[in-house]
């Protein structure tokens, strides 16, 4: 009874907790925060270029750190930018002083803007997404079936570039240009690494995304390239 039952709690935890488990992979030390150069370096660890990794740290962390972070955090800081910042800037300037906590304070700032929390992840859910994710960050099978059932007509299980394109535009919300944009590069950066030979993206390099294990398996395969 016990193991079934305890087996039953894990099941339950992970269909919980897979749009964690998408970005856990980039928590490099398991704090539970994505800071920006985690991102870098996850990027960097499945084979992305210089270029990519940085420009998806930026954006990525800029774009969906507001939405993770806790509101009070948010407006704690907000209210420290507004009344105390400021003035403390001017005071230090026209005295001249150099304080060690002020330079501190003042050089962790923007991070505070840039960093993830991946416990409130479904917080930073977008529009026009393919619904595989529900809003709690839950795998939705039927969600996933479906991406293949509409819009895999050449091969069942795998989706060519202009499949991709129609799933996405199919995806699109009216309006929801923020949206639009992210799914657009959220499924562009995965066909371009991961597609095959042929061009195609496969079902189970899909499913794999969402869970975070295709990560674990680029890394895998790009320290093995580089070892050789
Ligand atoms: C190479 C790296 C990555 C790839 C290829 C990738 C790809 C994807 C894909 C294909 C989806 C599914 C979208 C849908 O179902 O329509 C997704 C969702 C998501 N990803 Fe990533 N991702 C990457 C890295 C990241 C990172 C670093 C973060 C944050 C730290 C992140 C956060 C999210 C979130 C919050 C969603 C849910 C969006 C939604 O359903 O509205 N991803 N990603
Ligand atoms: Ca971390």
């Amino acid at each position: 009874m016990a193991p079934s039952s305890s087996r039953n709690n894990k099941q339950e935890e992970q269909d919980q907790n897979v749009l964690r488990k998408h970005v856990a992979f980039f928590d490099m030390n398991n704090d539970g925060i994505v800071y920006p150069w985690e991102t870098f370096q996850g990027f960097r660890a499945i084979g992305c270029g210089l270029i990519l990794s940085s420009v998806a740290a930026i954006f990525i962390n800029l774009g969906l750190s507001q939405k993770t972070r806790p509101v009070f955090i948010t407006s704690l800081f907000i209210i420290f930018v507004t009344y105390m910042q400021l003035p403390t800037l001017f005071f230090f300037c026209c005295n001249n002083a150099d304080s060690f906590i002020f330079n501190i304070i003042l050089n962790l700032f923007p991070f505070i803007f840039l960093i993830i929390e991946v416990k409130n992840i479904q917080k930073a859910k977008h529009g026009s997404d393919s619904g595989v994710y529900d809003s709690e960050g839950r795998f939705v099978p039927s969600k996933f079936e479906e991406i293949f059932k509409k819009h895999a007509k050449k091969h069942p299980n795998a989706l060519t570039s202009d499949e991709l394109m129609g799933m996405l535009k199919a995806n699109r919300e009216p309006k929801d240009y923020k949206g639009w944009l992210a799914s657009y590069t959220e499924w562009k950066i995965l066909y371009v690494l991961c597609k095959d030979k042929d061009g195609l993206l496969h079902k189970e390099t899909i499913r794999a995304v969402y869970d975070g294990s295709l990560f674990e398996h680029m890394e895998k395969e790009h320290s093995q390239k580089k070892n050789k």
